[in-house]
């Protein structure tokens, strides 16, 4: 019998999620998520689809070797487990590739090293990449494990988006350029859109805006990435849950040398304290938007300064792309905060894009358009399936040799 399942791990800083797919239709088997990685209050949430059945686990999980010994016994208690003859590879999404890895790359030795030496571009996400990888490998050594990069869809873009206006002997010794992340939401959203306009994404332009815990948007011409809002790392671009997006690089100077801090004291404060986070002490948007509802001031400027930084760059990529077809919403404030999807879009009806109020709170899962029929570009809504696009790369990698 030919193995046709893939197992996709895709490890943030603090969680991981999961599925289970079989690739002869691409259907899930299983799919969850392991939450507050490192914390107290850790959960783990599994449901195995053909039984029907969500089981939950409450209390610590250590690290992300912890999380996916966890998951292992999760599937095997579901008889799907790593030890299934049925699977037939490993998925992970690794997010920094940098200049080198532009494609789905089976993992050896070599590969595990390269990552690990991107780890000072991607401090919060390689080292749990690299920590789902080896365990995988451990657990399994006789599978093919491939990488599936963040950074890969981005390596279209022209140097013209790519590089920092710095002196390009410098940035190219110390591989300085802008390398975008969530490449792979970001094609797979940008293609579904195409799909959902009923056209060819080779047809199209889009702006894609993926609004995660992280948070980047891309400008998509006809199917290629021509600029994207992160930069050397997850760092620049829009305000995200705790992370600053975009500054003035001399507020760095400033607060070495004026407030004193240390250089590993600013980057937690920028990457883990700052964003939506820093602004108001929250960076769940279902907590902001409550708190704005109760009146609280800091959490609407803070709400402010998140839909400011994103029309800025709606704007930029109007300009970027010329022509627009549509502008779509993703991850899991785009898909679910009708709010933020309302305010970004508010006074563009000069540019073509609105927001029907009905069909904008419209809730599920589908791919769906929330602007008027009349409007020159579509908005839409496009639920993001990384695992999916992970899971259907590894397997055309290794799915042919098999
Ligand atoms: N119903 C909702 N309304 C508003 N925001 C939501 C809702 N559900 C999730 N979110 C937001 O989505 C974020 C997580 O998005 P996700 O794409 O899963 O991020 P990541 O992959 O970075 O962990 C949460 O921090 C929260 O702000
Ligand atoms: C690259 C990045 O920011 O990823 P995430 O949104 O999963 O943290
Ligand atoms: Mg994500």
């Amino acid at each position: 019998m030919t193995a046709t399942r893939v197992l996709v791990l895709n490890s943030g800083s603090s969680s991981l999620k999961y599925q289970l797919l079989d690739m002869r239709d691409a259907s899930r088997l299983a799919l969850g998520l392991v939450e507050r990685i490192g914390e107290q209050t850790s959960r783990l949430k599994h449901t195995c689809v053909g039984i029907g059945e969500t089981r939950e686990q409450n209390g610590p999980i250590a690290d992300h070797d912890a999380a996916l010994k966890a998951v292992a016994e999760e599937l095997a208690r579901d008889g799907i487990g790593l030890d299934s003859p049925d699977l037939l590879a490993i998925g992970h999404r690794v997010v920094h590739g940098g200049m080198f890895f532009t494609e789905p790359t089976v993992i050896d030795d070599g590969v595990i090293t390269e990552i690990e030496r991107l780890i000072p571009v991607a401090p919060l996400h390689n080292p749990a990449n690299l920590t789902g990888i080896r365990t995988a490998r451990a657990l399994r050594p006789d599978l093919p494990q491939v990488a599936v990069f963040d950074t890969a869809f981005h390596t279209t873009m022209p140097e013209s988006s790519a590089r920092y206006a710095i002196d390009p002997r410098l940035a190219d010794r110390y591989r300085v350029r802008r390398y975008g992340f969530h490449g792979t939401s970001h094609a797979y959203v940008s293609r579904e859109t195409a799909r959902l306009l009923g056209k060819d994404p080779a047809e199209v332009n889009v702006i894609v805006l993926h609004l995660g815990n992280g948070a980047s948007a891309s400008a998509v011409e006809r199917g290629r990435c021509v600029d994207t809002s992160m930069g050397l790392t997850p760092l620049e671009g829009l305000v995200m849950g705790t992370r600053s997006g975009d500054l003035d690089p001399a507020v760095i100077f400033h607060l070495a040398r004026v407030g004193g801090m240390s250089m590993d004291e600013i980057d937690t404060l920028l990457n883990k304290r700052s964003g939506l986070f820093g602004l108001c002490g929250d960076n769940d948007m279902r907590e902001i938007r409550r708190r704005i509802d109760e009146g609280d001031q800091e959490a609407a400027l803070a709400f402010d300064i998140y839909i400011h930084r994103l029309k800025k760059y709606i704007g930029a990529y109007y300009a970027v792309l010329g022509k627009v077809d549509a502008i779509v919403f993703t991850a899991g404030v785009g898909e679910n905060a009708a709010p933020v999807r309302r305010a970004a879009i508010a006074g563009l009806e000069g540019l073509g894009a609105a927001v029907d109020p009905e069909l904008n709170s419209v809730r599920g899962d589908e791919a769906r358009l929330i602007s008027p029929a009349s409007a020159r570009v579509a908005v839409a809504v496009v639920p993001t399936d990384e695992e999916l696009e992970i899971a259907t790369q590894t397997y055309a990698l290794v799915g042919k040799s098999n």
